[in-house]
This record gives C-alpha cells, sequence and structure tokens, in this order.
C-alpha cells in the first residue's frame, strides 16, 4: 500500500469505521445484532439473505450473473411457475428495507455490490460470527440478471444443480444454508403457508431458525439433537421442509461435521467469503482489504477566507485500553517553489494538529471493535503561501515514552500533492435544495486555478452512485467557466460549472488541461459545502533546519539527529506557547 489509492483507501475506511466520509454510519443501522424496532427481524439476517440472492442469479459456466446489486432490480420478480405469491423469489419486506438501509452509501470507490457485501461481513462480525475476509472493486449491474434463487418448495435434486451453478457442491449447499440459517426466520407476509399470523404480529408473525438470535451453530445442534423448531425443517407440509431436505441430504454427516462450534465458525467464514466474492468473471476484485496502520485522509489543497490553506488527517491507532494522551503527531513540508522547493536546503515547515484528536470508538464498526483498537484522527490545518506553496508532506510521531519519534513518509518517498495548478473551492461553491423531499440538488462549483496559467480546458467529472431507488448513476463532464465575479485570491482565480443532482454521494474530479497534459483534482467531496464556519486557524507554523525531506536532494551536509529534535522541540514549545 502506498498513499493515495483512493480505492483502497475508501474499502478501508468503509471496513473499519463503518461509514461514509461524511459520518453517516451504516454499520451502527445495524450493529450490535440490533433487531427493527418494534419486529423480531434481525436486521443483519436481512442482509445476509439478500447478499445470497443477489449471488444466487451467478452461473459458473457463463461467468454471468453474481454479487453485482442486480437484486435492486429484482425485488418483485416472480418464477413462471404455479406457486402462491408467498414463493415470490425475492418476496420481503426484509430485501425493502436492506436495499433502504444502503441505498445512501455507495459512492465512486464504493460501488453498490460492494456496500452489499460490506453489510453481510458487519452482520455476520456484529452477531458474534467469524470475521469475514473483504476484498473490494465489484461492478455494479444496472439491470436485472436471469432468475436463480432456490425456493422451498423446490425438490432437493433441484437445489443440489441451482448450488452447482453457483459454483457450490452439495457438501457446501448444505453448510452454506445452515450459515445463513443461523440468522434470522421465516415471516407470515411472505411466507403465510409456512409460519401463521398471530394476534400480537411483533411477535407471533415471525418464526426463528434456531432460539438463539446469534450467529452460532445452533440452527446445527438443535437440528442433530432432533429439539430444532426451524420452521423449514418442522413445516407441516413437507414440501416446504427445504432445510430438512438439505441438511439430511448426506445422511446428516455435514451437519454433524457442523455441531463443532469450531468448524461452524471456520467453514463459515470460508464459505460466506466465497459467496461474497462470486462475482461476474469480467470482475477483478482487489487484494484483501486490511488496516492501514497510519493513514493520511482528506489532504486537500484550498481556499478559505481568502487564504491559501492545506488541510489533511492522519489516521492513528491504539489498543482501546491503553490510550496514550501525551502523544505528539507533528506535521512536516516543503515548499513547491523558491529557494527552498522541495527541502533542498533543508529547511522544512512544520505544525502541529489544528484540534485536539478525534477518537473512532470501537462501537463504530464490529470488524473496529475486533481489533481492539480506536481510530485516532490528528487534523491539520496549515496556511501556505501561494508563492512556496507545497510539494510533499509527512509525519512524525512522539509517544513521549522514552523511545525515540518515528516518521511515517509513505514508506520514504512522502506524501506527494501531484499538483497545485487546480485545486478545490468548496467554500466558494454553493449548493440549493429542491423538490418534495428536498432531494434535488443544485451545485455551483468553483475551482482555482494558478494566476497565471491559463488552461485550454477546464472541466469536471461528475459522479454519484448513491441515487433514490437505485436509478442510473450520475457520470458525466461539466465544463467550469472563468468566472470573474469572484475576485481572484491567494494566487487563483476562479472558474464554475453548475451540476443538478438527485443522488447523496456526488464527487467530482476538477481537471485542467495545459499544454496538451491533463491536470486533475481527483475525488473531491461536496457534503460540507453548506458548512460556512471558517476552519480553524493555526498559528503553530515554525521552521525546522537541517531536516532531509523523504526522497529530498542526498548532497549537503547530514544533519544529526539530537540537533533536529532539539529544534523541533524548542519549535514545539513556542508553538504550544502561541496557541495558549
Ligand atoms: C435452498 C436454499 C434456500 C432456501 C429455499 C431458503 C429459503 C428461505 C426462506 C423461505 C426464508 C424466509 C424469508 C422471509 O420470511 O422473509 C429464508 C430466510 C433467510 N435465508 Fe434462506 N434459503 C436458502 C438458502 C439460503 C442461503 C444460502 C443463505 C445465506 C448464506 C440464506 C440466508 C437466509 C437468511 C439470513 C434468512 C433470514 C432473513 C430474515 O430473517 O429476514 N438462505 N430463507
Amino acid at each position: 500500500y502506498k498513499w493515495p489509492s483512493p480505492l483502497y483507501d475508501s474499502l478501508e475506511g468503509f471496513l473499519f469505521e463503518g461509514r461514509r466520509r461524511d459520518g453517516s454510519n451504516m454499520a451502527t443501522l445495524q450493529h450490535p445484532c440490533k433487531v427493527r424496532t418494534g419486529t423480531q427481524a434481525s436486521i443483519g439476517a436481512e442482509w445476509l439473505r439478500l447478499a445470497y440472492h443477489d449471488v444466487a442469479t451467478h452461473n459458473i459456466e457463463t461467468g454471468t450473473g453474481g454479487l453485482d446489486a442486480s437484486i435492486a432490480f429484482e425485488l418483485d420478480r416472480a418464477e413462471p411457475t404455479k406457486a402462491p405469491r408467498a414463493t415470490f423469489q425475492n418476496f420481503g419486506i426484509g430485501m425493502v428495507h436492506s436495499l433502504d438501509d444502503f441505498e445512501t452509501f455507495s459512492t465512486k470507490y464504493l460501488s453498490r455490490a460492494d456496500i452489499i457485501a460490506f453489510g453481510t461481513v458487519f452482520a455476520v462480525a456484529s452477531c458474534g460470527g467469524p470475521i469475514i475476509s473483504f476484498r473490494g472493486g465489484r461492478i455494479d449491474a444496472l439491470s436485472a440478471d436471469v432468475a436463480g434463487v432456490p425456493e422451498p418448495h423446490q425438490d432437493l435434486e433441484t437445489h443440489i444443480e441451482i448450488f452447482r451453478r453457483q459454483g457450490f457442491s452439495q457438501e457446501e449447499m448444505i453448510s452454506l444454508v445452515a450459515c445463513g440459517h443461523t440468522l434470522g426466520g421465516v415471516r407470515s407476509s411472505d411466507f403465510p403457508n409456512i409460519v401463521t399470523s398471530g394476534d400480537n404480529p411483533a411477535v407471533d408473525n415471525f418464526e426463528l431458525f434456531d432460539t438463539t438470535s446469534q450467529f452460532d451453530n445452533a440452527v446445527v445442534t438443535e437440528y442433530v439433537a432432533g429439539s430444532t423448531l426451524n420452521p423449514l425443517v418442522v413445516d407441516t407440509n413437507a414440501t416446504l421442509n427445504s432445510d430438512l431436505r438439505i441438511f439430511s441430504s448426506d445422511d446428516n454427516a455435514t451437519m454433524r461435521k457442523l455441531a463443532d462450534p469450531d468448524v461452524f465458525s471456520s467453514t463459515c467464514a470460508t464459505l460466506l467469503e466465497r459467496m461474497l466474492n462470486t462475482v461476474p468473471s469480467t470482475v477483478t476484485l482487489t487484494e484483501p482489504i486490511t488496516m492501514i496502520p497510519a493513514k493520511v485522509t482528506s489532504a486537500q489543497l484550498t481556499i478559505d477566507q481568502n487564504e491559501l490553506i492545506f488541510k489533511t488527517a492522519f489516521r492513528l491507532s491504539e489498543p482501546s485500553n491503553a490510550r496514550n494522551s501525551k502523544r505528539i503527531v507533528t506535521m512536516y513540508w516543503c515548499d513547491r517553489y523558491g529557494p527552498d522547493k522541495d527541502c533542498v536546503r533543508q529547511n522544512v515547515k512544520t505544525a502541529l494538529p489544528a484540534t485536539s484528536p478525534r477518537r473512532d470508538e470501537t462501537t463504530g464498526s464490529p470488524i473496529l471493535q475486533r481489533t481492539g483498537l480506536d481510530l485516532v484522527h490528528h487534523e491539520f490545518v496549515v496556511p501556505i503561501n501561494p508563492d512556496e506553496s507545497i510539494s510533499m508532506f509527512w509525519f512524525e510521531v512522539d509517544e513521549q515514552d522514552g523511545a525515540r519519534a518515528k516518521r511515517y513518509d509513505n514508506e520514504g518517498e512522502g506524501y506527494k500533492i501531484a499538483q497545485d495548478t487546480i485545486i478545490y473551492a468548496p467554500r466558494l461553491s454553493s449548493v440549493t435544495f429542491s423538490g418534495a423531499q428536498r432531494t434535488q440538488r443544485q451545485f455551483v462549483f468553483v475551482a482555482g486555478v494558478k494566476t497565471g496559467i491559463t488552461p485550454s480546458r477546464v472541466f469536471l467529472s461528475a459522479f454519484d452512485n448513491a441515487m433514490p431507488d437505485y436509478a442510473a448513476p450520475l457520470n458525466a463532464d461539466f465544463e467550469m467557466v472563468f468566472n470573474d465575479t469572484i475576485p481572484a485570491a491567494a494566487g487563483y482565480e476562479f472558474y464554475t460549472a453548475i451540476v443538478d443532482d438527485s443522488g447523496s454521494q456526488l464527487t467530482i474530479d476538477l481537471h485542467a488541461v495545459v499544454d496538451d497534459a491533463v491536470l486533475t483534482e481527483d475525488y473531491q467531496q461536496t457534503f460540507f459545502i453548506a458548512a460556512r464556519t471558517p476552519f480553524n486557524r493555526p498559528t503553530n507554523v515554525t521552521i525546522v533546519r537541517q531536516v532531509s525531506p523523504p526522497s529530498g536532494p542526498t548532497s549537503g551536509s547530514s544533519h544529526t539527529w539530537d540537533l533536529l529534535r532539539l529544534e523541533v522541540i524548542m519549535g514545539l514549545l513556542l508553538a504550544v506557547t502561541l496557541l495558549t
């Protein structure tokens, strides 16, 4: 992993933080293993069933179908069968609720299908099941796939054939059904011929597959012990006992193995991962996503109150039960222009965070919770002289425990700012809301282009796939025009474009074409445009000398580390004095 990697950064952020960039959390809609208010319906069970039904369209021979979010277009699907309405294969209010839960979380780098996969990973971990290894990069279908979901009234041969087509053997089918049917149950509203409704709709209209609401192997042990009340095993109408036919199809050999809780847990981790990774053969998934121990987020050169500023956050982790409140995190950076360009003279600028650190508690994501770590975000906002600008930055972390401070510099390369010709100015941009639900938005986006540079074209690429009712994503380019009603500021002149959007996760890439090269400011967020409070103003920028930048010049005097440390500490002391 090297920064920047917007895809990996986005997937990792969602897995361990459970939320969107604007703070809205998807994991906590379900975590810790919640039921829908006023019902017995397990939200995690609904998310898991939705994922399987999306996967169920896969055909291993043609390489088509699989986890591609086509389920959003398959909800009203009925099999061409004489079966009653209750066997509509994707029928169920749980499906509708789940799609509503997921609707606003997809982004340019988190496909709708990846969000569905995250839902299963969160749900299983949150309810006490194994951690399913997560890969991202699924590609969304924008229409229905062929039919393929199994139904309870079908016979065993049909089920074996359906699972074979999806890529699972008979033994894997038995295990996968057990791994699925450890959560949730059957509703009378969806399957009235399996569950009869009673007087108290909150309790009577739902029958759980086993006696626990956790992701455990009670569905297996109760079956093996003969005490199960699983409605798909004990229904009086034998035709609908699909779990019984499947579980007993190898004389219960697989079920007896799964009665060992460790076997159950590891089997489910493997099979559910394979289920989530069942994608069309044209899709290549990423490597498994693991935590980035020290992560740069939200790096942005921008204009606020007529000043050029650079803001970013540096995310560290620490054990929840061993917090270090003394840690000092310092940012360093080099100029892009002038005599100290790229720190050639080893004069390095440095600053402390603009605010006290922000902490992600482990309750935000069940995956983070399992690590026992908190995520701690150190946020920096520093003024930048437009004549000097900024070419790269890096960090130093001093735990104040007697050990030497540790440098984080993107594996020796520094965190490089690719270009400063075109920048995004969210504080000069605006948004107006319209429509009955105020979901229709009109944005006026403002980009700054460095004074003295006249691009042959300035434009932006807008992307939003978090559309109401899973409508087609917005994915279009918009020309930006020079706007002389906004006075030049901080070495920049301004260009604007108007973009209409009905989704909720619009991001923009800004482009300036200069001398046939396209300079791009990628993946800029739009949710904080309406905020008008100025960024915190730091007063703590100092200059330290004799510091080698990450891939800086090798010539020149080699610095003595202790002298450097002394200078940094004195600089920090000065900064702290200024701040207080
Ligand atoms: C032959 C295969 C299968 C059949 C016939 C079947 C059938 C059913 C039925 C009839 C329900 C009740 C739905 C409702 O009332 O809303 C259900 C629920 C569920 N199924 Fe399956 N299923 C099968 C395989 C699977 C697999 C492979 C998984 C996942 C790995 C899975 C996960 C679930 C979950 C989690 C629920 C509970 C949903 C909730 O409580 O809202 N099922 N299944």
